[in-house]
């Protein structure tokens, strides 16, 4: 029986996660913790930490993990390149998962956009929309920022150089080699997500959207169970899936 500590344990995702124990006979519940709870006692004898914060937040509980010998599922999204790397660092010393989407669809989209980017790689412009409730504090959302990374892969681009994060004003026309984002923000939309690769005479939208939470709380299950046969490394959900 794995056992399992959720991080954010009050938390959009945190609640979404511990109503997905009840269902799994091979995963318990270690404990659950808040802000302010007293970490490395409550993540002691962990198997495997599943947080969904803050960035700042889940580096502490990170290098804790790293420190007790405990595995991670990191889904917090928003980080800088440093932060990065730091998780990147912390992998040396214990198992990682780390993707900004759990769920199995989009990770199909990701392979989907991989063979789309590759096959329109002339005379299509590519924009990532996404949208989500309006409690999101960061955008775009790192899914929307794994696509256009996996896009700019594809096509032998620097997403650095080449990423476009909103028009206002008089902008002149669209640079072909640029990847644009937009942000969308309301209400209590889970979560969408299209890539639009626009050409002349014709159109194709590559898009997800979520219904319920419970899709981040599978994978997330999904990966903590992948993590009990690795020591160290830094995976994605490719890797969780077998895409990789
Ligand atoms: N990878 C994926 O599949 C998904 C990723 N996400 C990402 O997960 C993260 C959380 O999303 P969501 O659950 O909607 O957010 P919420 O704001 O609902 O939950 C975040 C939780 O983290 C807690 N928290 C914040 N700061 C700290 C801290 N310094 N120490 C400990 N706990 C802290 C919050 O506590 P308090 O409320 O007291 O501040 C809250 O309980 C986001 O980055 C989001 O983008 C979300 C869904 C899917
Ligand atoms: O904050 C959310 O809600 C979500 N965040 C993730 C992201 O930033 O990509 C994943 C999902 O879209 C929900």
């Amino acid at each position: 029986m794995l056992k399992v500590a959720v991080m954010g344990a009050s938390g959009r995702m945190g609640r979404m996660l511990i109503e997905a124990f009840q269902a799994a006979d091979d995963c318990r519940l270690h404990v659950t913790l808040d802000k302010g709870d007293e970490v490395r006692a409550g993540l002691a004898g962990a198997d495997v930490m599943i947080d969904f914060t803050r960035p700042e937040a889940t580096l502490a509980h990170l290098a804790a993990c790293a420190d007790l010998g405990v595995k991670a599922v990191i889904g917090t999204t928003g980080f800088d390149a440093a932060q990065k790397a730091e998780i990147a660092r912390l992998a040396e010393r214990t198992a990682i998962v780390f993707a900004p989407n759990m769920s199995v669809g989009v990770n199909v989209v990701l392979k989907l956009l991989d063979m789309a980017a590759r096959a329109m790689h002339e005379g299509f412009d590519i924009e990532i929309v996404e949208a989500h409730h309006r409690n999101k504090v960061d955008a775009p959302s790192g899914t929307a920022l794994q696509m256009g990374q996996v896009v700019a892969n594809a096509l032998g681009r620097d997403l650095k150089a080449c990423a476009v994060y909103g028009r206002e004003g008089v902008t002149g026309m669209r640079d072909p080699s640029t990847i644009g984002f937009a942000t969308v923000r309301g209400g209590d939309i889970i979560g969408d997500h299209t890539v639009l690769f626009a050409g002349t005479g014709e159109r194709i939208e590559i898009s997800h959207k979520a219904s319920s939470r419970a899709i981040y709380a599978q994978g997330s299950l999904r990966a903590a169970r992948f993590l009990a046969g690795k020591a160290t490394g830094l995976f994605g959900m490719a890797d969780v899936l077998g895409f990789a």
